[in-house]
């Protein structure tokens, strides 16, 4: 049985993958070991089996005991305790949802459902060092899986709406609190019926603009607004989210030779924890729509294609749908005008899941063969 160190398990990512783990039944494959940066010492969580109290996730010595660490604790953790922790000697697998060691050579991206062959050829030659993507990409590969598999993509321009939950806990919980002071501040104009709605429209706006409105953490309001910049500044022009979408999926899918080109523009929307993407894809050849769904549909299990149907659009391809799922849905799959290689789709799917948490815990599988 594989001893596996899980650290970061508190976090959000953390609670998603924990979620996850005792739905299928994880723990009772492997002998946890609960690690903490500041609650060394007490108990860990109730995994259905008997743990060791919290142990220091700082600790060079008890992680090297670890056959797999999975981690979820965050970029600056990485930094911190990664290197050194293979310059000590220790030569077990690093599973980490950070982003820190994503583009470094020795590491393979994991998103088996879309790149098993790549994951089994990087055990076969000795890789120990496994990252999960960036979830927009991730989410964006499970929907397109099959267009990719049969190489039919010329390129892909990505327009995101992504959800508050990649910020961050804190984020989320304030893109709430805008919610309720926009609220507070009209609840009696909104449920007046005589009141003028421009005039409450006026009080919306005084209010997002308002020096005490709650934007400690977004810097901005995103409640009855939208922020069209996430990540760092790059040297091209694009945020580093936007940069992420091209390296990070021709990493996936193990393409070193010729880079499929993807780029677009990343926003941040006021969505709970699901990211959408409105997709312009060039197709190498000219397709039927059907045959362009049934090859979508058939890839995985988890992708669900959408009819390009009014009434059926609204209700599949929403973040509140969609949302606590593992499935990620795509339509609007029509040809546009610029012609019959051009089509666009629609996507949406819960960042934290597919996004985060799902790809490392099926790693740890595929680990155990
Ligand atoms: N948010 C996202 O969408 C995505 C995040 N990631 C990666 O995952 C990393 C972790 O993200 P996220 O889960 O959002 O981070 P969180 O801030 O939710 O959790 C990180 C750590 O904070 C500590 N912590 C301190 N106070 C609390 C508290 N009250 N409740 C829970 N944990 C607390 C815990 O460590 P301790 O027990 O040691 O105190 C925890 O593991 C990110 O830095 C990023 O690298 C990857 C993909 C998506
Ligand atoms: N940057 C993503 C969330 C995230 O954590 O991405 P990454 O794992 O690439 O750092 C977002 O804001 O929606």
């Amino acid at each position: 049985m594989l001893k596996v160190g899980l650290v970061g398990w508190r976090g959000m990512v953390g609670s998603v993958l924990m979620d996850r783990m005792r739905a299928e039944n994880d723990f009772a494959n492997i002998e946890p070991v609960f690690f903490s940066t500041s609650q060394v010492g007490i108990a860990g969580p109730d995994v259905g089996k008997d743990t060791p109290l919290l142990q220091d996730a700082r600790d060079l010595k008890a992680l090297q005991a670890m056959d797999v660490i999975i981690t979820c604790q965050g970029g600056d953790y990485t930094t911190e305790v990664y290197q050194p922790l293979r310059d000590a000697g220790w030569n077990g697998y690093w599973i980490d949802a950070a982003s820190t060691l994503r583009m470094k050579d020795d590491a393979v991206l994991i998103l088996d459902p879309v790149n098993r062959k790549v994951l089994d050829d990087a055990l076969a030659n000795g890789v120990k060092t496994f990252v999960g993507g960036n979830c927009t990409v991730s989410l964006m590969l499970i929907a397109l899986g099959g267009l990719f598999e049969q190489d039919l993509i010329e390129w892909v321009s990505p327009m995101t709406y992504q959800a508050a939950s990649g910020a961050g806990a804190q984020n989320m919980k304030e893109l709430i609190q805008q919610m309720g002071a926009i609220n507070a501040k009209v609840a009696d104009q909104v449920n007046d019926p005589a009141s003028a709605i421009l005039e409450v429209d006026r009080m919306v706006a005084e209010t997002m603009r308002a020096d005490d409105f709650p934007k400690q953490h977004f810097g901005a309001a995103l409640a009855g607004s939208l922020i069209p910049w996430i990540d760092k500044a790059m040297d091209s022009g694009q945020s580093k989210e936007e940069w992420k979408a091209q390296v990070e999926t021709n990493k996936i899918l193990g393409r070193s030779d010729r880079q499929i080109p993807i780029d677009g523009i990343c926003v941040r929307i006021g969505a709970m924890r699901c990211h959408s993407q409105a997709l312009t894809i060039k197709l190498k050849k000219d397709l039927p729509v059907g045959e362009i769904e049934q090859i979508l549909a058939t890839h995985n299990d988890w992708v669900k294609v959408v009819p390009n149907d009014r009434e059926l659009s609204i209700a599949e391809l929403s973040p509140a749908k969609v949302t606590g799922t593992l499935s990620v849905p795509i339509g609007r799959i029509r040809k546009l005008n610029m012609g019959p290689e051009y089509i666009s789709a629609f996507t949406v799917g819960d960042q934290l899941l597919w996004g985060a948490a799902e790809p490392l815990r099926r790693m740890l599988n595929i680990l155990q063969g």
